[in-house]
């Protein structure tokens, strides 16, 4: 008989122009080229319907209610565990999200300000207790994530908001990260590209480590 072991699932945060979709694709081939099955997604979106949402989402032209964009933020999250996150790590693959519910408590409960108890019942909700299994937080003031941003391409309506919308983020996710020390690993993104990977890789090293010795089959 063949037991097939759960996949792992690995999330990148930070604010918008952080350096995630630059790493991810890295980190991608360097989790490949050890053997594995690796599947690079991204929130919101990743489905069919969660990318009609993400444009609805980020349109600078639709304004909507905070409450409003928190939900569509988790009902994208909904579908995109049922088609695409949950099977994966159920057939053994490791998923690596652009990411997921720590972006809902960073940008809706610390920029928009709503309340973190509402959004720890839709976590539970759609979550029913599943959370990643390792999540690395990109660290950068706001100053140098503008002018990557600016350089990068034209600003969504995330990225039109004011500097301080974008502090209240970055201080959401800092408190973030020490609440869950075990699982959100900070990693100074304000670096050269080198050093922000070679930072990185020692995390993710880290936790390939513990996996392999917790008996995990690599
Ligand atoms: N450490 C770095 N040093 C210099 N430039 C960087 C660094 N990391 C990323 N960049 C550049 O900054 C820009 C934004 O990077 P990237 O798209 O990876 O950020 P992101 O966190 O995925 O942003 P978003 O969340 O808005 O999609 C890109 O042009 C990228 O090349
Ligand atoms: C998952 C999630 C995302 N957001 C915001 C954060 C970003 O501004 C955009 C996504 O754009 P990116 O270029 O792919 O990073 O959406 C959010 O506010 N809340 C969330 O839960």
């Amino acid at each position: 008989m063949i037991i097939l072991q759960r996949g792992k699932f690995i999330t990148f945060e930070g604010i918008d122009g952080a350096g995630k979709s630059t790493h991810l694709a890295w980190l991608a081939s360097f989790l490949r080229d050890k053997g594995l099955e690796v599947i690079v997604t991204r929130e919101p979106g990743s489905t069919a319907l969660g990318e009609q949402l993400r444009q609805l989402l980020l349109d600078h032209r639709q304004a909507m209610h905070a409450e409003t964009e928190t939900l569509l933020m988790f009902a994208a999250r909904r579908e995109h565990l049922d088609k695409v996150i949950l099977p994966a790590l159920e057939r053994g693959a490791w998923v690596i999200s652009d990411r997921f519910t720590d972006a809902s408590f960073a940008y809706q409960g610390g920029g928009r300000g709503v309340p973190s108890a509402r959004l720890e019942i839709l976590e539970q909700w759609v979550q029913k207790g599943f959370s990643p299994d390792l999540t690395v937080y990109f660290d950068v003031p706001v100053t140098i994530s503008r002018q990557r941003v600016q350089s990068a391409r034209t600003a969504d309506r995330f990225e039109l908001e004011p500097d301080l919308f974008f502090e209240r983020v970055r201080q959401a996710y800092l408190q973030r990260a020490k609440q869950f020390s075990e699982r959100i690993r900070v990693v100074d993104g304000s670096l050269s590209l080198e050093e922000v990977r070679t930072a990185m890789v020692e995390v993710v090293e880290k936790f390939w480590s513990a996996q392999a010795s917790s008996g995990y089959r690599m």
